[in-house]
């Protein structure tokens, strides 16, 4: 099924998960608790099965105890009954198995074979938590080990690829195996609530869509920020950097959900064809815009929350040459009726001061200011979208100042909506448990959809190649700053800041 239940009905979870990569860094930090997660609110099907599968020989019990080790570790503990755990490690089943090598895949048929025998049909959910090289191996493998039917369904990580030709090369031959209704290209950013919330936020209040042009919004401001560095991924991060660990899916996702056109309904296809329209949109770079418009940075040391952490090449594996970015700030547009015009400044980096990511749509001033000329640069709305650390949406207004004495002295406060005070009883779910629902229902419209992850990628080979021909290294920023000084700048030469108040 393909259609998005606009009511949030439950559509059956009811499927055998066969999820490679289980002894792996996600797995255990984010798929097993949001799978336990899920169980524990009552929303797997009683005959929901799990089969991990990894190069390590285990028996049941040594793979039970590394799942159960990840949930003490990665699960509140007031949200671990041991009555939901019990239920969700009976779920459970383990084989060890070398991805690349077709012999050992008929596992995965018995495993199927023993639950059809209890007579369970159900479809099997195929999750690839491993390195996107391997996806090809093992979609062949499935297939010529006959563990495949027509139900069966995929679900890949990030980043598909490191280019527009790799990754092409990858969704052939993922393609090739699972035709693109059964195939789920996560971006975990989609899974947040917030970001969901986009959707409703825009198209559900005719208050936003009426003014949602480049008539009455100045300039978009996307910030991500993340505290933490390379967390023992040199060996990816270096090949990657932030360009293409981050820009090339999450933010740009962002900037598609907030910049499409209202999608005709709910369907997964409808939402991927009106962001596919905005990817194609994008500005690309040219030379000239380099110096002026795209900041890369890499992080020295520095301190952070009072503790010394170390520069990028201090990092563990660094290799001391590197030139690769660990920031990037750019200003782009999305050239079509809508937005022309209208600025949009992203900015994402590791090691900042603090876990950030929002959204800031700045409205344009009124068109004759009556108000205290000191104030005037006050005198514009924003809609603030937080997605991390707390989830919510603010729209700034100017009221009066209150009191006898401050005349018509404005004052600029927040009509906020923060979801954990509003809705103190739900409590907000991590991306991955809203993602995995999403997969067991059959539902792709929180999915990438391969037009998508390549239009994105050739808006960003067009910059890396254009960064390369420069061969400039990086500016530095000290850890637990905002990034080089080049990064305010570039929003500066326009008369702009980036945002700070919340
Ligand atoms: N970790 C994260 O936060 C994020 C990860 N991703 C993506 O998720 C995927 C998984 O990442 P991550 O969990 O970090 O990676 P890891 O390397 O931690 O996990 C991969 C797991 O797969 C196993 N594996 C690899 N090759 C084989 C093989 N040939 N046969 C059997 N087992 C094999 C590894 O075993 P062994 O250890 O023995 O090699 C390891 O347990 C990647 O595509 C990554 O880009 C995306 C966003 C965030
Ligand atoms: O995909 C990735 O995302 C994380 C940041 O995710 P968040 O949900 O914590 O904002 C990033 O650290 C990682 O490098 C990247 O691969």
């Amino acid at each position: 099924m393909s259609h998005f239940s606009r009511s949030g009905q439950a559509a059956s979870t009811d499927i055998d998960l066969a999820l490679f990569g289980a002894l792996g860094d996600l797995a255990q930090r984010k798929l097993f608790p949001a799978l336990f997660q899920l169980d524990r609110e009552g929303l797997l099907d009683p005959g929901t099965r799990l089969l991990g599968l990894a190069r390590q020989e285990l028996d049941l019990d040594g793979f039970k105890g590394r799942v159960e080790k990840a949930l003490t570790t990665y699960v509140k503990a007031e949200e671990l009954d041991r009555k939901a755990l019990t239920r969700f490690l009976a779920r459970l089943d383990y084989r060890q198995l070398d991805f690349t090598r077709v012999e050992g895949y008929a596992a995965i048929q018995e495993w199927r074979k023993a639950g059809r025998e209890a007579g369970q049909e159900r479809p099997m959910v195929v999750y690839l938590s491993v390195a996107a090289r391997i996806y090809g191996d093992i979609c062949r493998h499935l297939e010529a080990s006959g563990s495949l039917d027509d139900q069966s369904r995929v679900v890949v990580e990030k980043p598909i690829g490191y280019d527009l030709a790799s990754s092409a090369e990858i969704n052939d031959a993922i393609g090739a195996v699972f035709p693109e209704s059964r195939v789920y290209r996560i971006d975990h950013y989609l899974g947040k609530e917030t970001v969901q919330n986009l959707i409703a936020l825009r198209f559900a209040n005719p208050l936003f869509g009426t003014q949602w042009n480049q008539n009455h919004i100045s300039h978009v401001e996307i910030t991500v920020a993340e505290q933490v560095g390379i967390e023992g991924r040199w060996g990816y991060f270096d090949d990657a950097g932030q360009l293409r660990d981050m820009v090339q899916n999450h933010l740009l996702q962002l900037v598609c959900l907030i910049a499409m056109d209202p999608p005709a309904n709910l369907d997964a296809d409808a939402i991927r064809d009106e962001k596919v329209k905005v990817l194609k949109a994008l500005r690309p770079f040219t030379d000239d815009m380099l110096g002026r418009d795209v900041v890369r940075g890499q992080y020295t040391a520095g301190t952070i929350n009072g503790k010394s952490v170390p520069g990028y090449l201090e990092e563990e594996g660094a290799n001391t040459e590197s030139h690769t970015e660990s920031f990037v700030a750019m200003k782009t547009g999305v050239e079509n009726w809508r937005w022309a015009g209208v600025p949009f400044y992203l900015r994402t980096g590791k090691r900042m001061p603090e876990k950030l990511s929002q959204i800031i749509i700045h409205f344009r001033q009124q068109p004759h200011y009556i108000f205290d000329p000191d104030q005037r640069g006050l005198a514009a709305n924003k809609l603030v979208i937080r997605l991390q650390p707390e989830e919510g949406i603010a729209l700034e207004v100017l009221t009066k100042d209150s009191g006898l004495d401050k005349g018509m002295r404005l004052r600029r406060g927040p009509l906020h909506l923060d979801f954990n005070s509003a809705f103190p009883k739900s409590r907000i779910p991590d991306a991955y448990e809203r993602l995995l629902l999403e997969v067991m229902k059959g539902q792709q419209y929180l999915f990438v959809r391969r037009d998508e992850v390549e239009h994105a990628w050739q808006w960003c080979d067009n910059l890396i190649a254009a960064w390369a021909d420069r061969d400039e290294p990086p500016r530095r920023y000290p850890a637990g700053s905002w990034g080089p000084v080049a990064s305010i700048a570039m929003i500066t030469q326009d008369g702009r800041s980036w945002y700070e108040d919340y």
